[in-house]
C-alpha cells in the first residue's frame, strides 16, 4: 500500500455495534458488509468472533458475501480467541485477525491485572499465533492514548518483529486532544526502529467529541489507517464517523495530501441504511449525512447560493448521495430564495407588486410554521386572488370559543362589499359557528354539500386545506382556504364559495350587484 494511502477500515459492524441497542442480526451484518464493499472499504471489521455463536456465524456470513474488502475480527490475545477468528474468516478472499491488549497503567493493574512484561509477551504470542494462520494481523494497544510512550515503543517494535503489519493506537476512550494525540503518533512513527514496517492507524472514540479531529490529526503526522463507522456509531459516545474522516480528506486535500478509495456516492444511502436496521436516527445537524448538511434556510445564505453554491457550500451534496442541496423556505427566507423556488414550481407571479404581496403573505404563513413545504406555497398562491376577479367577500379576523358542556362560538369579522361586519353564532363546532355567522351576515341562501379538511405536509403545524362546496339554484362551486388553524381555512374556503357563486352571478346577470 503506498505511503500516500489513507487505509478506511470499517467497524461499524464490530465497534458500532457495542452502541447500547444496536445489535444486528448476521442477515443485517451481511447487507451493511455488502453496502460497505460497494461503498470502496478498505477493511471491514465484522465481529469479535468468539463473542457468540451468532458473532461467529455473522462474521463467517460477511465473509462468503464479500470479495473486494479485507473482512476482518477482533479477537483478544489469546490463543482461542484468535482460533475462532480464524475459523470465522476462513472463507474471506482477504481476512485480517485483529488481536488487542491493552498497555495503559491502569488497563493492566487493574482489569489485566498483569505485569508489563506479561503484556508484551502475550501481545507477541498473539501475533505470532496470528500469523500462523492468516497473512495480515492488526495489532492493537487499547488505551494507547493514556499509556506511557517507552512501554508503547517497546511493545510496538516486539509486535512488529513478531509479524504485525498494522499497529493501532486506539484513543480507547476519547481521552485524547487532537495536538497532543497527533504528535504521539508522529514521535512513535520517528522513535520506533522498524515503524516503517508497518502501518500505523487510529482508532478514536468521541467521548468529548473530538473523535474526528484527533483521527485527523493523526493523519497529519503519518497514520495511514483510520478506524470509523458510519454516522459515528460505537461504545458510549460512539466512533469517528466515516463520512466526515473521508469527506475531510478529500475536501482538504491541501493539509492532507492522502487518497482514499472510497466512492463517498453512496454514502447517504449507507447512512440510512446503517440508521434503520439499527434504530439509531441520525440527528438533523450531523455533518455530511444530517438531513440539513446541505439544506440553507437563512435569505442571505440563499441568495449567496443561488448567485454562486460554494459561497456558503465546501461540499457538492450529489459528491455524497444527496439528490440536490436545499433551499428550506422559512421565516429566515428571503426574496430570492421564494422566487426560484415559485418559479420551480411553474407559478407565476405577476409583476412586483403581486411579488410584494406573495412575499408577505408567505412571510406571515412562515411565523406560524417551521418549514414551508412546495404544497404549503401552492396553497398560499391559489389562496391569493387574482387581481381581474371581484371579491365582495373577505376575511378580516376570527374568534372563536370551544368549551366542555358550552355550544361553540365564533365571531366572524368580514368585509362585505368594502363594509366592515362582525358576525356571531353559536353551532354544533367551531366550524359549524363560523359558517353561520357567516350565513347571519350574508344570507346567500346557498347550502352546503360537502365539507373537507386535509392537513397539506405532515407535523401538527401543517396548514388545513379545507374544500367547501356550496349550491344555489342549480349552480355549484368549490371554494378553497388553507391555514395553519382549520377554523381560518374553513371561514376562507367558505368565503371562497361565496365569492365564486358571486363572480358566477355577476357573469350571468351582468346588470345586478351583489349577491
Ligand atoms: C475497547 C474495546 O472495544 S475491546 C472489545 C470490547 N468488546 C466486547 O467485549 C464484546 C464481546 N465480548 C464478549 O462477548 C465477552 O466479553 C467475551 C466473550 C470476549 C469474554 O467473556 P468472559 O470470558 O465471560 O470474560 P469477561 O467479559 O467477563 O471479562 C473479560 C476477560 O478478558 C480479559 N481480557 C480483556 N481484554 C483482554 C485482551 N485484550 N487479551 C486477553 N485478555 C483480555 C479480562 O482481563 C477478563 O479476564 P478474567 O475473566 O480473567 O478477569
Ligand atoms: C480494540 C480496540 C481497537 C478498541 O475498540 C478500542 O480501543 O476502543
Amino acid at each position: 500500500m503506498s505511503k500516500d494511502r489513507l487505509v478506511i477500515f470499517d467497524t461499524t459492524l464490530r465497534d458500532g455495534e457495542q452502541s447500547p441497542g444496536a445489535s444486528m442480526t448476521r442477515d443485517e451484518k451481511v447487507r451493511i458488509a455488502k453496502m460497505l464493499e460497494k461503498i470502496g472499504v478498505d477493511v471491514i471489521e465484522a465481529g469479535f468472533a468468539i463473542a457468540s455463536v451468532g458473532d461467529f456465524e455473522a462474521v463467517r456470513a460477511v465473509a462468503e458475501a464479500v470479495s473486494e474488502s479485507t473482512i476482518c475480527s477482533l479477537s483478544r490475545a489469546g490463543v482461542q480467541d484468535i482460533d475462532r477468528a480464524a475459523e470465522a474468516l476462513k472463507p474471506a478472499a482477504n481476512s485480517r485477525i485483529h488481536t488487542f491488549i491493552a498497555t495503559s497503567p491502569i488497563h493492566m493493574q487493574y482489569k489485566l491485572r498483569m505485569e508489563p512484561d506479561a503484556v508484551v509477551e502475550r501481545a507477541i504470542m498473539a501475533v505470532k499465533h496470528a500469523r500462523n494462520l492468516v497473512a495480515d494481523v492488526e495489532f492493537s494497544c487499547e488505551d494507547a492514548s493514556r499509556s506511557e510512550f517507552d512501554f508503547l515503543c517497546r511493545i510496538i517494535e516486539q509486535v512488529i518483529n513478531a509479524g504485525a503489519r498494522t499497529i493501532n493506537l486506539p484513543d480507547t476512550v476519547g481521552y485524547g486532544e487532537p495536538g497532543e494525540y497527533g504528535e504521539l503518533i508522529g514521535r512513535l512513527l520517528n522513535t520506533i526502529p522498524n515503524a516503517d514496517k508497518a502501518i500505523f492507524s487510529v482508532h478514536c472514540h468521541n467521548d468529548l467529541g473530538l473523535a474526528v479531529a484527533n483521527s485527523l490529526s493523526a493523519v497529519m503526522h503519518g497514520a495511514r489507517q483510520v478506524e470509523c463507522t458510519i454516522n459515528g456509531l460505537g461504545e458510549r459516545a460512539g466512533n469517528a464517523a466515516l463520512e466526515e474522516i473521508v469527506m475531510a480528506v478529500r475536501t482538504r486535500h491541501d493539509l492532507f495530501p492522502v487518497d482514499v478509495g472510497i466512492d463517498t456516492s453512496h454514502i447517504v444511502p449507507t447512512s440510512r441504511l446503517v440508521s434503520s436496521i439499527t434504530g439509531f436516527p441520525v440527528q438533523p445537524n450531523k455533518a455530511i449525512v444530517g438531513a440539513n448538511a446541505f439544506a440553507h434556510e437563512s435569505g442571505i445564505h440563499q441568495d449567496g447560493v443561488l448567485k454562486h453554491r460554494e459561497t456558503y457550500e465546501i461540499m457538492r451534496a450529489q459528491d455524497v448521495g444527496w439528490h440536490n442541496n436545499k433551499l428550506v423556505l422559512g421565516k429566515h427566507s428571503g426574496r430570492a430564495a421564494f422566487k426560484a423556488r415559485l418559479e420551480e414550481l411553474g407559478i407565476e407571479i405577476g409583476d412586483d407588486n403581486a411579488m410584494q404581496l406573495a412575499f408577505t403573505r408567505f412571510k406571515e404563513l412562515a411565523d406560524k410554521k417551521h418549514e414551508i413545504f412546495d404544497e404549503d406555497l401552492q396553497a398560499l398562491m391559489n389562496d391569493m386572488q387574482p387581481a381581474d376577479r371581484p371579491r365582495p367577500f373577505q376575511y378580516l379576523g376570527l374568534e372563536a370559543v370551544s368549551r366542555t358542556g358550552h355550544h361553540p362560538r365564533a365571531d366572524v369579522r368580514l368585509e362585505i362589499n368594502g363594509a366592515e361586519q362582525l358576525a356571531s353564532a353559536v353551532g354544533d363546532g367551531p366550524v359549524d359557528a363560523a359558517f353561520k355567522a357567516i350565513e347571519s351576515a350574508v344570507e346567500s341562501g346557498a347550502t352546503l354539500q360537502l365539507y373537507s379538511v386535509n392537513a397539506i405536509t405532515t407535523g401538527t403545524d401543517s396548514q388545513g386545506e379545507v374544500q367547501v362546496r356550496l349550491e344555489r339554484n342549480g349552480q355549484i362551486v368549490n371554494g378553497n382556504g388553507a391555514d395553519t388553524d382549520i377554523i381560518v381555512a374553513s371561514v376562507k374556503a367558505y368565503l371562497d364559495a361565496l365569492n365564486l357563486l358571486a363572480d358566477d352571478e355577476a357573469r350571468a346577470h351582468p346588470q345586478r350587484e351583489g349577491v
